[in-house]
C-alpha cells in the first residue's frame, strides 16, 4: 500500500508565523509521511531597499523584516500568491493577525483541496451583529475543513532560540488528527500535547490578550507585582467565566495547560501587548494605540485591543458588563473613555462578582 504523504502550508509569515515555518520545516525533512517542502504564504512587501520580502525570504532563507537572524530552513518556500500556496497542501497552518482572516478566507474558498485539514495559531475572534465567532470555526465553515487549534507560552523570539517551552493542541473529535498536528510541531525544545477541548484552548490564547493590555497598565503605572499578580488572577477568573458562558463545554483543566495559564504568565511578563500598554500608561493615555504600536513592533501587529473591543461587543450584546470588570474596564481605557489609572479601580470590583462563584 502507497503511504500517503502530507504537505504543509503556512499561511502567514509573521513572527510567530516564520517560527512555526521553522518549527515545522525541521520534522518534515525527518518524518517520512510529510513532503520535505514547506510553503509559506508571505504578504508582499517591499522592503527600504526595494526588494521583496519573498525574494529575500528565498534567498537568504531568512525572514529578515518579522524573524531577522533566523534561519528558517533551506526547505520552507515564500510564496506571495495566496492560491498558489494552498493548491497541494492537505495541512493547512493558518496564522496570522485575526484581523486579515474573513478576508483570507474569503479568497480561498473553492481553492483547498477535498481532504485539507487545519489548525489556527491565531489569537483573536470576530464579532458580528450575530454574535462572536472563533477563528477556527471561521475556517472551518468557510472552507468547510475540520480545523483544530495551538495555543501556549509561546513567545516566538524565544522558540527560535530553542529555549524549552510548551503548547496545546485544542481538538474536536479526531485524536489522530491532532496527534498528527502535535508530531509536526513538536520538537525535543517545544512539547506539543493534545486536549480535546477546542473552545477552552482556543479561548484562553484569545482572551489573555486582554488581560495583558491590563497588565501593561499595570506596569506603565509602576503598581508594582503585588498588583500585577492580583490583575493576573482577576483576568483569569474573567477568561474562565466567559469561556463557559460561552461553551458550557470548556474544561476546567484547559485553564492550567500551556494555553491557559502558562501563556497568560508569559505575555503579562514579556509579551507585545504587554509592553504596548505599557507605553500607553507612561503616556497618559495621551498617544494612540495604533501610533505606539508602528513605533514598537514595527510592523509586527497587536491582538489585545481590537480583542478588547470583541468581548466588549459580546459583554454588550449579552448584558454581562457587570460580570467582567476587567475585560470591560480595558476597553474603555484604551478608547480613552477613562484613564489607565481606572484598571485598578474598576477590576477591584470583581471580588464581589457573583459569576465567578457559580463556575
Ligand atoms: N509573535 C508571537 O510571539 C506569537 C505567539 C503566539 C501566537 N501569536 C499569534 O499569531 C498570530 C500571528 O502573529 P505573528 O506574530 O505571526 O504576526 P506579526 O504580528 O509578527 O506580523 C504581522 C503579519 O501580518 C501581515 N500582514 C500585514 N498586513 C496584512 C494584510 N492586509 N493581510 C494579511 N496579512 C497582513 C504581515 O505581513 C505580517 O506577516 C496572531 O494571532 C498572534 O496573536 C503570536
Ligand atoms: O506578544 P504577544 O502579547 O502578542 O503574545 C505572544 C504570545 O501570544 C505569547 O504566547
Amino acid at each position: 500500500m502507497i503511504q500517503k504523504k502530507y504537505q504543509v502550508t503556512i499561511i502567514g509569515s509573521g513572527n510567530w508565523g516564520s517560527v512555526a515555518a521553522k518549527l515545522i520545516a525541521s520534522n518534515t525533512l525527518k518524518l517520512n509521511s510529510f513532503h520535505d517542502e514547506v510553503r509559506m504564504w508571505v504578504f508582499e512587501e517591499t522592503l527600504p531597499n526595494g526588494e521583496k520580502l519573498t525574494d529575500i525570504i528565498n534567498k537568504t532563507n531568512e525572514n529578515v523584516k518579522y524573524l531577522p537572524g533566523i534561519t528558517l530552513g533551506s526547505n520552507v518556500v515564500a510564496d506571495p500568491d495566496l492560491e498558489h500556496a494552498v493548491k497541494d497542501a492537505n495541512m493547512l497552518v493558518f496564522v496570522t493577525p485575526h484581523q486579515f482572516m474573513e478576508g483570507i478566507c474569503k479568497r480561498l474558498v473553492g481553492k483547498i483541496k477535498g481532504d485539507a485539514e487545519a489548525i489556527s495559531l491565531i489569537k483573536g475572534m470576530e464579532v458580528n451583529p450575530e454574535g462572536p465567532q472563533m477563528i477556527s470555526s471561521l475556517i472551518s465553515k468557510q472552507l468547510g475543513v475540520n480545523c483544530c487549534v495551538l495555543m501556549g507560552a509561546n513567545i516566538a523570539n524565544e522558540i527560535a532560540l530553542q529555549k524549552f517551552s510548551e503548547a496545546t493542541v485544542g481538538y474536536k473529535e479526531d485524536e489522530e488528527v491532532a496527534q498528527r498536528w502535535v508530531q509536526i510541531f513538536g520538537t525535543p525544545y517545544f512539547h506539543v500535547s493534545a486536549v480535546r477541548d477546542v473552545e477552552g484552548v482556543e479561548l484562553c490564547g484569545t482572551l489573555k490578550n486582554v488581560v495583558a493590555i491590563a497588565a501593561g497598565f499595570v506596569d506603565g503605572l509602576e503598581m508594582g507585582n503585588n498588583t500585577k499578580a492580583a490583575i493576573m488572577r482577576i483576568g483569569l477568573n474573567e477568561m474562565k467565566a466567559f469561556s463557559k458562558l460561552m461553551f458550557p463545554s470548556v474544561c476546567d483543566n484547559t485553564f492550567f495547560e500551556s494555553c491557559g495559564v502558562a501563556d497568560l504568565i508569559t505575555t503579562c511578563l514579556g509579551g507585545r501587548n504587554r509592553k504596548v500598554a505599557d507605553a500607553f500608561a507612561r503616556s497618559g493615555g495621551k498617544r494612540s494605540f495604533h501610533e505606539l504600536e508602528a513605533e514598537l513592533l514595527h510592523g509586527q501587529k497587536l491582538q489585545g485591543v481590537s480583542t478588547a473591543e470583541e468581548v466588549y461587543e459580546v459583554l454588550r450584546q449579552r448584558g454581562w458588563q457587570e460580570s467582567f470588570p476587567l475585560f470591560k474596564t480595558v476597553h474603555e481605557i484604551c478608547v480613552g473613555r477613562l484613564p489607565p489609572s481606572a484598571i485598578v479601580q474598576q477590576s477591584g470590583n470583581a471580588t464581589q462578582i457573583p459569576v465567578y462563584g457559580r463556575l
